[in-house]
This record gives C-alpha cells, structure tokens and sequence, in this order.
C-alpha cells in the first residue's frame, strides 16, 4: 500500500492535489469514469484495485443551484459516498482526507465561523455535505475534514472566471454585496493537504491531528468585492474589458433570486488549523492575483 489516491481528478482541486501531492509518492487520480462516486461498486472496485495508504476526496456534487431539483444524486455523492469511503478506510487502516464547505452554516452568525458552531445547511448541497462529513465522522476512520469556501482556480469552472467572461462581454453587471466571505484557491487547498498528510505521517500522535478544520485564505469580501478585485486587476493589467469597475453594481441577495439559498456569512475562523498544523495562511487577494495572472500569461 503506497498510493494516494485522488478522487474527481478533473476539479479545481482534485486537479491541483496531483500536483501537491505528487512530492508525497505515487499519486493515482481518478476521474468519474475510473471511479463513480454514485456508484458503490464502482468505488470499491477502484479502492480493491489501487489500495491506496491515503484517500483523498475532493469529488463533489458542486451545482449549488442545480441540486435543489437533482436531489438524489447529490445526495449520493456528497454523503452516502463519503461514508463509503471512510469505511473502507477504516477497515484498511489508511487515512482519508475530505472536504467540506462553508454552505453547512445558515450564516447568521455576525463572527467568523468555528468548527463546533451549529450547522444549520440552507441548500440541498449544504445538507448533503454536512451528511458526509457526519458519515466520515462516524466511520471510525482516521480522518482529517476540511471545510473550505468560494474555491476558484485556473483549472475548471468558478466564479472568478465567470465575472471575467461576464466583464468581456457586458457593459453593466449586478452582483451581490450583502454576501461575505473569503475565495479561497484550489492550490491553497492542495498545497495545505499535503502538509496535513505530511504532518500526520510525521506525528507521533497523529490520532490527535485527526478531526474538522476550517481552512480558507485570510481576510475577507463580499461577492460584489470579490467581483470588483478582479475587474480593477485585469483593467490595471490592460485586459480589454466591455465592462466600467464603476458599472459594477452592489445589489442585495433579494435583487438576486436563486433555487438555493446561500449563507449571508461564510466566513470560517481558521485557527484550529493554522495552530495544530503550525500553517500560515495568506490573504485572499494573493491567490487571486496569481490565478488572473496565470489565466492572462494563457491567453484567457
Ligand atoms: N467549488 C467551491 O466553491 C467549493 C468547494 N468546496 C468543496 O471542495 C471540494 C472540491 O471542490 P472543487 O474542486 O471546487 O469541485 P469541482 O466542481 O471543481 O470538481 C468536482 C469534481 O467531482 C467530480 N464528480 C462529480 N460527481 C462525481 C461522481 N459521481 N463520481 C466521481 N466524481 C464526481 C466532478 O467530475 P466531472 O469533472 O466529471 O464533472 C469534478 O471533477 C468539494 O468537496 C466541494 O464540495 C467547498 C467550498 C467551496
Ligand atoms: C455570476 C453572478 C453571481 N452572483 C451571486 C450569486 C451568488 O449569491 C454568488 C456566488 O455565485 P455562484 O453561483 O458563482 O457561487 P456558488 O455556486 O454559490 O459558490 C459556492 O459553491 C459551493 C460549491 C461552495 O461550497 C461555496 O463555498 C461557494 O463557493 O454571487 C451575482 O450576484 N451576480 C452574478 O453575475
């Protein structure tokens, strides 16, 4: 048993992980048609084939909207698969590491976000998340969950790259101030998961490595300043743009109707992670710098 094995290889992170990962040893990343996650015998044929010393599991149902009416599927992916996962880490003695999102808080809490605050998911995906990490937490596997939020990166689809689309083509955009959090990139994501890994091979006590953590870039924005970093880096950067920083408009989350309702506050306190990990985190504005430079030196 000597690999790590990657689920839903295509995403955000599952893409950066094979890069982060790859200084760890022998990384196999599998994408839906390898590794069904809606499929029990799908899962555990790969497992059998590769038997991994480590799972991680990015692979999610992320179509916040669209799991309102895709409920059953959702659901298989985001907590019944997980808790396949975890158990076939737990029978095995191999570690798993899983994500999980900001969406499983209501968001009325005026502060950031601690691991043992009440959930109270306003979304299917919320709810089917916060299923998995209770089917991961109740395995009996030694596992690390990370809770995360507003996750873009160079590779594959998010809103970063949807504001700078949207900006190329419209001379006014509407876009929620009333929202706030912290985007967080996939590299981030997957540069932190191999110390975690690296930590926990590393520890003594690894046992008490194991649990729920918040990890997102510091600081925060609301979607709105989120949207308006990105249009005044990509003007300053001489990007043509259809769209005037000053035609990006504030508007509320009423202004904006969506099938899933989505927390008012996602902020997530990180300081579980940053103290037992001995982690530091940068601020947000830094990861989306690199990602529209990166996308810019692409020819995007
Ligand atoms: N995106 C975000 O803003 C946030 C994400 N998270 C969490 O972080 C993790 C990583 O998210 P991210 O990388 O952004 O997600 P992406 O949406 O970029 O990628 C998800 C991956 O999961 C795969 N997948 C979906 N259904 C299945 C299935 N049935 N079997 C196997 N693979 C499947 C997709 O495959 P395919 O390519 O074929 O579609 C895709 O490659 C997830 O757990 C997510 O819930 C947390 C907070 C914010
Ligand atoms: C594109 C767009 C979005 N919005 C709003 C809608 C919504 O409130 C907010 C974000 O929109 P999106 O639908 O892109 O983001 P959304 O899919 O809600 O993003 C979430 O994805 C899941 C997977 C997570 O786990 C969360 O952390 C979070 O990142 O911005 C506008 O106001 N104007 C716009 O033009």
């Amino acid at each position: 048993m000597s690999t790590i094995l990657v689920t839903g290889a295509n995403g955000q992170v599952g893409f950066e992980l094979q890069r982060s990962l790859g200084a760890l040893g022998s990384v196999v990343a599998l994408t839906r048609a390898e590794m069904d996650l809606a499929n029990e015998a799908s899962v555990l044929a790969a497992l059998r084939e590769h038997k991994p010393r480590v799972i991680v599991n990015p692979a999610a149902y992320t179509a916040v909207d669209r799991a309102e009416s895709d409920r059953e599927l959702a659901m298989a992916v985001n907590a019944t698969a997980p808790g396949i996962l975890a158990r076939w880490a737990a029978d095995n003695g191999v570690g798993l590491i899983h994500y999980s999102t900001d969406y499983v808080f209501d968001g009325t809490k005026t502060a950031p976000y601690r691991e043992d605050d009440a959930v109270n998911p306003q979304s299917v995906y919320g709810e089917s998340k916060w299923l998995g990490e209770e089917a991961v937490r109740a395995s009996g596997a030694s596992y690390t969950i990370l809770r995360t939020s507003w996750v873009y990166g160079h590779h594959g689809s998010n809103f970063l790259k949807t504001i700078l689309r949207l900006a190329g083509e419209r001379s006014t955009l509407n876009v929620v101030a009333d929202q706030v959090g912290a985007p967080t990139s996939a590299a981030l994501i997957a540069d932190v998961t191999r110390t975690v890994i690296e930590r926990i091979a590393g520890s003594e006590v690894a046992g008490e490595l194991k649990g729920t953590y918040h990890l997102t870039a510091q600081g925060s924005t609301s979607w709105h300043g989120y949207a308006a970093h990105i249009v005044r880096q990509a003007s300053t950067a001489n990007v043509k743009l259809a769209l005037p920083l000053d035609a990006l408009k504030p508007i509320s989350t009423v202004e904006y109707p969506t099938p899933a309702k989505r927390p008012a506050n996602s902020r997530l306190d990180c300081k579980k992670l940053m103290d037992r990990f001995d982690i530091a985190l940068p601020q947000w504005q830094e990861g989306v710098d690199d990602v529209l430079a990166r996308l810019r030196a692409a020819g995007n």
